[in-house]
């Protein structure tokens, strides 16, 4: 479980994220939505440890993390998939994901869940689609056996042909039951069907919460157009 308790922080002068509280249950997954500088990745960063916060607690199967670095944090199980894609474009699908490990078993098994980059192992990286980048990136944290993965706008800059494979896929890693996920997401629709509650975020602050699934749309697009 991963909570964020009353949780203040931003960059500078500037305060981004005012008293936030956001739980991800055990083998839950959860959406944070809310528009453009909402203060979304912020969130992702104090939750991972790329950001300090100024007030509050991060807690981490009870565990208070609130002073530990990012590494610590990746030990203890969370995974982070940052916005952009991001890989080692000179290097091969297969290379990227050996950086993580050279277990072929390992491999094996997440490309299990990814089975479209089975035919990609050879090529760099930085040829591949934006939605093949999106997997690799997404296989490359699942190598690292997070229990808790959280993964920031994936479906973001990825052509609109390809979002329905990304989202299938994650809507494949939220229903596994053994691993947790913070989702960040423009597509409220998408976020909805693939978490099972949500909170939406606007100018730092909470401003509604609630269980996921289509009956939340109305709810949420009410939330995000105050
Ligand atoms: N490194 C930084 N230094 C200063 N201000 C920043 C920094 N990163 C983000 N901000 C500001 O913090 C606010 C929240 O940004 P954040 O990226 O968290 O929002 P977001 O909801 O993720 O938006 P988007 O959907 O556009 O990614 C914005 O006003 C942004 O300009």
């Amino acid at each position: 479980m991963l909570e964020l308790r009353g949780v203040t922080a931003g960059y500078g002068r500037t305060i981004v994220l005012d008293d936030v509280s956001v739980v991800v249950p055990t083998g839950d997954a959860v959406a944070v939505m809310g528009h453009n500088g909402a203060g979304k990745t912020t969130l992702l960063r104090v939750a991972v440890g790329l950001l300090p916060v100024r007030a509050g607690t991060v807690l981490l199967d009870g565990e208070d993390v609130t002073r530990l670095r990012p590494n610590a944090r990746v030990r203890r199980g969370l995974g982070y998939v940052p916005q952009g894609q991001q890989c080692f474009p000179q290097m091969t699908t297969m290379e990227n994901l050996q950086l993580i490990t050279t277990s072929k078993a390992e491999i094996r098994g997440v490309l299990d869940t990814f089975p479209a980059l089975t035919e990609l192992l050879s090529r760099r990286a930085g040829l591949l689609s934006g939605g093949q980048r999106q997997q690799l990136a997404i296989a490359r944290t699942l190598l690292t056996q997070p229990r808790m993965l959280i993964l920031d706008e994936p479906t973001e800059g990825i052509q609109p042909n390809v979002v329905q494979e990304i989202e299938q896929v994650i809507l494949g890693l939220t229903q596994r039951g053994d691993l947790s996920v913070l989702l960040v997401e423009q597509h409220v629709g998408f976020a909805l069907r693939s978490t099972g509650s949500y909170y939406v975020l606007e100018s730092g602050r909470i401003t509604a919460q609630g269980e996921g699934g289509a009956g939340a749309l109305d709810s949420v697009r009410a939330a995000m157009a105050v």
